[in-house]
């Protein structure tokens, strides 16, 4: 994908007075009640680990009926939590009404969510609304794994002048059972990161796990991944939550969770860690050539075999050899180590690609 440049983005250091990487967002899924909202601030403020506090004022529900966030008065709450903790606050935004209210009663930092991502018109909506705003907005990814949609959300709330943008990674909706609610197709992010290295990301191992138990581990993950930051959710009293409350923490919790996190960087200055990187890297790189000669040598005998199906007015698709080859492979990759996920991806790539080569030389 072509990198369409997100230019002077103001670093997240900068985002808001005190803030650190990794930046720590945390705090229940809903603000319920001024107490909820006030004692979940306190315990998580004497962790000294939260850079910023988090409620769901409005929350865009599946099901009608469902509690769907106690709306504006909720942002009265969340100004009393400020003001008292000192904490910046952030909420979730889905509307043009909701960024008028959150900016009217000074929210530090807003979101934007999955849902709201995936809708091209709400987006450009909210980001006019935005124009002339200088608060850091967040904006989460679509339920389905569309790089381009989430990038195009991004690149609206860039077109409507925020320059302290950021971006969330919370999984993606799958069908069917899984042990996480939302699968992390981290290859995602990853990508995301590439085409734009200055644009923050946040891991939501909340919306990724949707339980509790498996919350450090992906907020590892995402560490590992060197993403910027977390945004995890915690309340005083899960279990009693109005809305999401398998995957809420304790304080306590979500203070284990910090206190465990390995952080690592992206670069180091240790001269023996990089004599050994680059020499390792430049085995990578041999390999690498290594396999664009064989895929182009494999090219140009699958041409051949075009040429000779033309002339026998054979298919070119031969669905029991490729079943075949896809079968063979995957044991064969097994055995030397290598997922069944990508051999399969690997080989459906190479038989397109091979499909197309023989379409080409064929051609009339
Ligand atoms: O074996 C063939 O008939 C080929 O054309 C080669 C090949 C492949 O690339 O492996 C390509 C297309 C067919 O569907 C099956 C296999």
């Amino acid at each position: 994908m072509a990198a369409n440049e997100l230019k002077d983005l103001i670093p997240m250091s900068e985002w808001l007075p005190g803030i650190k990487r990794p930046l720590i967002i945390a705090g229940p899924c809903s603000a319920e009640s001024p107490e909820q909202l006030m004692q979940t601030a306190k315990e998580i403020k004497v962790l000294g680990q939260v850079d910023i506090f988090r409620a769901g004022i409005w929350k865009p529900r599946t099901f009608p009926n469902n509690f769907e966030g106690v709306g504006s008065i909720g942002l009265e709450w969340l100004r009393e939590v400020k003001k008292e903790t000192g904490m910046p606050v952030a909420t979730e935004v889905g509307s043009v009404k909701h960024v008028f209210e959150a900016i009217k009663y000074g929210v530090d930092l807003i979101w934007i969510g999955a849902r709201t991502t995936a809708n091209p018109f709400a987006m450009q909506e909210i980001a006019e609304a935005l124009q002339g705003v200088d608060i850091p907005v967040l904006v989460k990814n679509p339920l389905s794994p569309d790089l381009e949609l989430w990038d195009g959300g991004i690149n609206r709330i860039y077109a409507a002048g925020i320059r302290k943008l950021g971006a969330i990674h919370r999984g993606f909706s799958t069908w069917g059972k899984s042990d996480l609610r939302n699968t992390p197709h981290w290859q995602v992010p990853i990508e995301l990161k590439r085409i734009h290295p200055n644009l923050p990301i946040i891991g939501d191992p909340s919306h990724i796990c949707g339980n509790r138990t498996m919350i450090a581990d992906i907020a590892q993950r995402a560490m590992d991944f060197n993403l910027d930051g977390l945004m995890i959710e915690s309340h005083c009293n899960p279990d009693e939550a109005w809305s999401d409350a398998k995957q809420q923490v304790t304080p306590t919790r979500l203070g284990e969770i910090l206190s465990g996190l390995k952080i690592k960087t992206e670069h180091t200055s240790d001269e023996k860690f990089i004599r050994t990187l680059d020499e390792l890297r430049s085995q990578i790189d041999m390999y690498d050539d290594q396999i664009l000669n064989i895929l182009e040598a494999r090219m140009k005998i699958a041409e051949k075999i075009g040429l000779c199906k033309k002339e026998n007015n054979v298919s070119i698709l031969q669905t029991a050899r490729w079943s075949d080859i896809i079968n063979k492979m995957v044991e064969k990759g097994a055995g030397k180590g290598l997922s069944d996920k990508c051999i399969s991806e690997i080989f459906q790539s190479i038989h397109e690609e091979s499909i197309n080569h023989q379409i080409n030389v064929t051609r009339d």
